[in-house]
């Protein structure tokens, strides 16, 4: 039987060990391989980020200058990857889209369910560099445009935001985006890297590691919460109407969208990064009302609640200031986290024992069988 008592949720759970990701939920702080990330978010490249989730060391100008080569080898989708893409119909959800493409690229992945480090490194890079391709290539192709090759001068971060455009990105843009990519890319075991984790602990292939991730990310509880705060400032509408409409929801004991978290007891780190920035491309566009409206709600929410605003409550004000469509603000996330979700899963290859926790049995126990003829 199990020695522990069941805590609902896993609260508090520890479920591993890991080198990669560290949560002070009561300071506020998130630190990536030993680097508070509030010291990375504005003054390294995303490419860097991956490298140091990856290697656990930020790298050397040539070291940087080899993964970078690498991610724009691995660019390029498998055939059977667009012609999936293409055969969508408009209307599929760019994370339904996204999750099966990903399926689909490890079919044709040159390294096949190949399981040593290297192929894996390959694997990883492969990911990193193409989920920026599907998730812009599927923007395009629903709305009846070619997709855009990737320019190799062009950052990550630059590159998504041109791909998905068609034109070069404002350097403002182009800084803004990297420094979200650096905020999403890792937190310790959030649930969809939880999942990737225990599905990469039966030693399946991290295609279906990342596969799990990705419909995992997808929930409003997690990932799909920076879609949803969207949608509600749509209808809240403006910022006079934010405090009535709040109030009312959580008299309808509805959940705000964008507030609450499992680990953080004040407000999370990303999201105060996040507000200065959305102010900063509010201002840049002459449009400071997203702003302004997540400021009230996150008053009120304070007031009513005691509730801190989390990752999610920004990052959509500063999308959709770029042009990026809301539905698309979940796929963007996952453009970051895989970053996170490769290193947790090859961490888990590197030290793999099975994951499989016990349950609390609350069912009837002892029946007497009744035979179907007698039911
Ligand atoms: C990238 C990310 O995943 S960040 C999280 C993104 N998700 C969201 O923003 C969705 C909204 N937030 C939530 O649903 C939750 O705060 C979660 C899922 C993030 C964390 O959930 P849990 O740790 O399980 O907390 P739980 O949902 O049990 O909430 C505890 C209490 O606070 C309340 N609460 C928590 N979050 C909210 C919220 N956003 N709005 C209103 N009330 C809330 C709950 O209703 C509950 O109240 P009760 O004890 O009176 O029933
Ligand atoms: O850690 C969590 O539970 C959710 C979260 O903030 C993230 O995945 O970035």
């Amino acid at each position: 039987m199990p020695e522990q008592g069941f805590k609902a949720g896993l609260e508090d759970v520890v479920a591993g060990t890991s080198e990669i990701c560290f949560i002070d939920g009561h300071e506020g702080r998130l630190v990536y391989r030993g680097y508070n990330v509030a010291d990375l978010a504005e003054t390294t490249s995303f490419e860097e980020v991956v490298y140091l989730l990856w290697n656990g060391d930020l790298p050397n100008r040539s070291q940087l200058d080899t993964l970078k080569g690498e991610l724009m080898r691995a660019q390029q989708l498998a055939q059977p990857v667009k012609d999936f893409l293409k055969s969508l119909p408009p209307e599929t959800l760019p994370m339904d889209a996204l999750r099966t493409a990903v399926s689909v690229a490890g079919i044709y992945d040159p390294d096949g369910n190949a399981m040593s480090k290297e192929a894996n490194h390959n694997k990883a890079v492969r990911l990193v560099a193409q989920i920026p391709m599907i998730v812009t290539a599927f923007d395009r192709l629903r709305k009846g445009l070619d997709p855009v090759d990737p320019d190799p001068n062009l950052s990550l971060a630059e590159n998504f935001l041109y791909m998905l455009h068609g034109t070069r990105p404002k350097p403002l843009h182009a800084r803004v985006f990297n420094t979200a990519l650096i905020l999403h890319a890792d937190h310790e075991l959030n649930a969809s890297t939880f999942s990737a984790r225990v599905t990469a602990g039966t030693l399946s292939d991290l295609y279906s590691a990342i596969t799990s991730a990705v419909g995992t990310l997808k929930g409003p509880l997690h990932g799909g919460a920076n879609e949803q705060v969207m949608h509600m400032l749509e209808q809240i509408g403006t910022v006079e109407n934010a405090k009535p409409w709040v109030e009312q929801a959580l008299a309808r004991k509805e959940k705000i969208m964008g507030f609450g978290h499992r680990v953080y007891r004040t407000e999370d780190p990303r999201a105060i990064i996040l507000r200065r920035l959305s102010k900063e491309v509010g201002e840049d566009a002459g449009d400071l009302k997203w702003y302004h409206m997540l400021n009230e709600i996150r008053e009120v929410m304070m007031a009513e609640k005691k509730l801190y605003p989390n990752v999610d409550l920004y990052s959509g004000s500063i999308y959709a200031q770029m042009g990026i469509p809301v539905d698309q603000f979940t796929p963007v996330f996952a453009v970051s986290r895989i970053s996170g979700w490769t290193a947790h899963v090859l961490e888990q290859y590197a030290h793999n024992r099975l994951i499989r926790p016990r349950a609390e049995y609350t069912g009837p126990t002892h029946r007497t069988f009744v035979p179907l003829a007698l039911r």
